[in-house]
């Protein structure tokens, strides 16, 4: 007896679902045994890229969660409601749920993974972080036996696009969202992409997964990449970085939080030590493999003791790179249902419990660049200095290059620094009588 779909969405990730269930010559075997028994839409009159018996296609999708025919129920509508109630009703229901939606799995997680495992069911989420790219389940299983301590990723293909041609055009963001918009690259409402929120809902669940605790969306610090402007791009440039907008989940270590030198602490402390989990356009060195992840790709570089690094590299949406993960989960559940073990896999569970503890952005320890507007007077570079001095903010580089209009523009890269203690520094700047502005201030990797 084959396996039941009740696929919720045929848009573009239902739409290269089906066609790569469609399709199965020269893949995994196990794609015979699927059906595709149900599929809900939306609208029936709209027109569909894929052929389906006429029955399969349908708007009632209370229905289809209800239906005890159905094995595994495929979310990808995408939105908040009413996608995260029919996935509870599927649980409840006994039923497997393979989910392409970040935004309901970093809201909702807690509910949804209690349901499965009261329902001793799975919910696989391949395709919510890095689209195609393998990194949920590799975080799952193949590192799970690592220590994780930090996992840092380019995980929004639309700001990657903007920021790469900002950098290689010397264009302004305005101009470059615009024709991305054009072009189908973002969305027209592309809050969720640019201010950084969709890439905040990722980092929430690779968090997750790394450290083995829940995490509250609202403790992860979040800034997008409006306020980058092509000055910064520039000047970063001529230092050696390029910027990219990157989502960090980090172990403090004790050492860290005492603001001392690092040192690796030991499991004990590992385990009770805080997060930083934040989502901010940085300066990224230009020999870090992060740096070379250009347009619309992602990429997800862990670090784990005794791994060391590994980085997840690809396409982090579209139709066929989304479905291969969303399928890919189809057949692990497939294959749980054949096997019929009563047992669940904790490998494929999620069973946390605990909220991850997460670090006030102050007490975090980092590099910052910022950039100033002055009057062109004696004596402003070295009152910087010693206000940064008085604060203990070491600076790794200080220029005067350029100028805007009449003003001198200076920029200023520190040594790592407690962010609070930086910002207690500029506060004091602000109010000196030469300084206009201070246009930027971005964190440095
Ligand atoms: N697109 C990507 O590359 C990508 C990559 C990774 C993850 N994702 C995630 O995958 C999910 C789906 O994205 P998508 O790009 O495929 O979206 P999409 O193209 O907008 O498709 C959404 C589909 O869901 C149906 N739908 C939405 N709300 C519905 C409702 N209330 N009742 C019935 N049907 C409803 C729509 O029906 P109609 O066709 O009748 O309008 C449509 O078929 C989202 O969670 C997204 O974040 C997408
Ligand atoms: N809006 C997302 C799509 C994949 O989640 C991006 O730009 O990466
Ligand atoms: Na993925």
């Amino acid at each position: 007896m084959g396996v039941k779909l009740g696929i919720l969405g045929l848009g573009t990730v239902g739409t290269g679902t089906v066609q790569l269930l469609q399709d199965k010559t020269g893949r995994h075997p196990l794609l015979q045994e699927i059906e595709i028994y149900r599929v809900g839409v939306r609208s029936l009159d709209k027109p569909r890229a894929v052929e389906l018996p006429t029955d399969v296609l349908t708007t009632d999708l209370e229905a289809i969660v209800n239906d005890p025919a159905v094995d595994i129920v495929v979310e990808v509508m995408g939105g908040l409601e009413p996608a995260r109630s029919l996935i509870l009703k599927a649980l409840s229901n006994g039923k497997h749920v393979v989910t392409a939606n970040k935004a309901a799995i970093a809201r909702f997680g807690a509910e949804i993974f209690t349901t499965a495992n009261q329902a001793g069911v799975y919910v696989m989420l391949e395709a919510a972080v890095g689209g195609g790219i393998p990194v949920i389940q590799p975080l799952k299983q193949s590192l799970s036996v690592n220590r994780i301590n930090t996992v840092i990723g380019i995980v929004n293909g639309t700001t990657n696009y903007i920021l790469t041609r900002m950098q290689t055009e010397g264009s302004n963001f305005n101009d470059v969202l615009a024709d991305a918009q054009r072009l189908g690259y973002a969305e027209a409402d592309p809050t969720a992409d640019v201010d950084g929120l969709d890439a905040a809902d990722k980092i929430a669940i690779l968090a997750s997964l790394g450290f083995g605790g829940r995490i509250h969306l609202k403790d992860i610090y979040t800034e997008g990449i409006r306020q980058v402007s092509k000055t910064d791009i520039a000047y970063a440039e001529k230092l050696g970085f390029v910027i990219k907008l990157l989502a960090i989940a980090k172990r403090i270590t004790s050492a860290e939080e005492n603001g001392g030198t690092l040192l690796r602490g030991d499991a004990a402390t590992l385990s009770l030590s805080p997060l930083s989990v934040r989502v901010h356009p940085t300066l990224v060195p230009k020999v870090h493999p992060l740096a070379s992840i250009n347009g619309v790709y992602n990429a997800i570089l862990v670090e784990g003791e005794p791994i060391g690094q590994v980085m997840f590299f690809g396409p982090g949406a579209g139709a066929g790179a989304t479905a291969s993960a969303v399928t890919s989960d189809i057949l692990n559940l497939v294959a749980v249902l054949k096997t019929n073990t009563a047992v669940p896999n904790p490998l494929l569970a999620c069973g946390h419990q605990e909220y991850c503890q997460i670090a006030p952005m102050a007490e975090l320890i980092t590099r910052f660049y910022a950039r100033f507007l002055t009057n062109d007077q004696p004596g402003v570079i070295g009152k910087l200095g010693t206000c940064f001095g008085n604060y203990g903010v070491s600076l790794e580089s200080i220029v005067q290059t350029g100028f805007q209009g009449e003003l001198a523009e200076i920029v200023v890269v520190t040594h790592d620094v407690r962010e609070g203690n930086f910002r207690q520094a500029l506060a004091e700047i602000r109010d000196f009588e030469a300084i206009e502005s201070i246009p930027s201030l971005l964190r440095v990797l």
